[in-house]
């Protein structure tokens, strides 16, 4: 017998052993990432999802708190080859169960030929295959979870820094590597809500709009669309993953799910003014279709075309589907906030219209 089962939606139940124990489900993702566990997982993104590591050990050096991009894990489990017992430690005191000695080669292939699927996990001494199969049963879709911006958001206006340009960030389960890449460059973050209304907003009198990465279907986050319905042309507006999702459904975009999205620290972007590449760091399982009248697509995924880049240099509106705060990962693309930032200075214009 073994301590722990992981049920796939595709009907099959896979033998682990247990690492962290616990009972739970959630929609099975996997990352290529070779460096940067710390920062996936707790990364607010993974909500409601079991990250699979494709690199076989996942731990090798150590766990630090300074690396975190929030404050918990959160994934609802993890799954790797071999975890180290660092890792292990942790992920069993923020009870998120944890899984290894599996073919994550095997899995990874399933979920790229199947696509992103619903799992169940148990892991404990007296667990059974029956117990996965019933936490599968419970598993919802990632568009059903509506309310998951509330679990990731912060509760009330959080400031940080102390610069010139007055940034309102708001929260759909932001990375504090995106307030960081801010204030180092001299910004006030205003970290708001997810559900800030357009009158809390107009308090705050930001010098630009920035939605942040956050998890699930884009479309549940109705709020911060209308943040952008009402503020585009108002100030210059931001977004990076979910951000420029919800930006292209608030310009007369679309969004939709992808089979098993994009996660990692390798995926390659063309910039098509400029035709350079870069690498860059991913996590996203939906992806921008249409980007509307409004916005021009300005860069692309090399590998599937998805768009990674949006703007619209008329109405100061630039968004990246990739993670430029890069962490983990290349810092190739850290010049965004730069330009993110130029956006709010009195000479954009000027220099732009010469
Ligand atoms: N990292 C993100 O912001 C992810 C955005 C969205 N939840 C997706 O999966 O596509």
């Amino acid at each position: 017998m073994s301590d722990a089962y992981l049920a796939l939606e595709d009907g099959r139940v896979i033998e682990a052993r247990g690492r962290a124990p616990g009972r739970t489900r959630g929609e099975l993702v996997f990352t290529t990432a070779y460096t940067g566990y710390e920062e996936s997982l707790t990364d607010p993104s993974y909500e409601e999802q079991v990250l699979t590591f494709s690199y076989p050990l996942i731990g090798n050096y150590g766990v630090r708190e300074e690396r975190f991009e929030s404050d918990r894990v959160h994934p609802r489990a993890a799954i790797a080859h071999e975890f180290t017992e660092d890792v292990v430690e942790w992920l069993a005191a923020e009870d998120v169960p944890a899984i290894d000695h599996i073919d994550t080669r095997d899995l990874v292939t399933s979920i790229r030929e199947e696509g992103a699927m619903k799992c169940g996990i148990a892991v404990g001494d007296d667990v059974t295959p029956e117990d996965a199969k019933a936490e599968l049963a419970e598993c919802k879709g990632m568009s059903e979870h509506v309310d998951i911006g509330k679990r990731v958001t912060t509760v009330e206006h959080t400031t940080y820094g102390d610069g010139d340009t007055d940034v309102a960030l708001v929260d759909c389960g932001a990375k504090m590597s995106i307030v960081e890449s801010l204030v180092e460059r001299d910004a006030t973050v205003h970290v708001l809500p997810y559900d800030t209304t357009p009158e809390e907003l107009a308090a705050v009198d930001p010098d630009l709009l920035f939605i942040s990465n956050g998890p699930g279907d884009p479309a549940n986050f109705e709020a911060a669309q209308e943040l952008v319905e009402e503020y585009v042309g108002e100030v210059p507006i931001a977004g990076i993953c979910l951000g420029q999702q919800v930006v292209a459904r608030a310009l007369g975009g679309t969004t939709e799910k992808m089979d098993f999205g994009h996660r990692g620290v390798n995926q390659p972007v063309r910039d098509l003014d400029s035709g350079k590449v870069v690498m860059t760091t991913q996590n996203h399982g939906y992806t921008v279709g249409e980007p509307g009248d409004e916005l021009d697509v300005k860069q692309v995924n090399v590998n599937d075309g998805t768009a990674e880049g949006l703007a619209n240099d008329e109405l100061d509106v630039i968004t990246r589907q990739y993670h430029p705060e890069a962490h983990p990962g290349p810092h190739d693309s850290l010049g965004f906030f730069d330009d993110v930032l130029a956006m709010t200075s009195e000479s954009h214009h000027v220099v732009a219209d010469d």
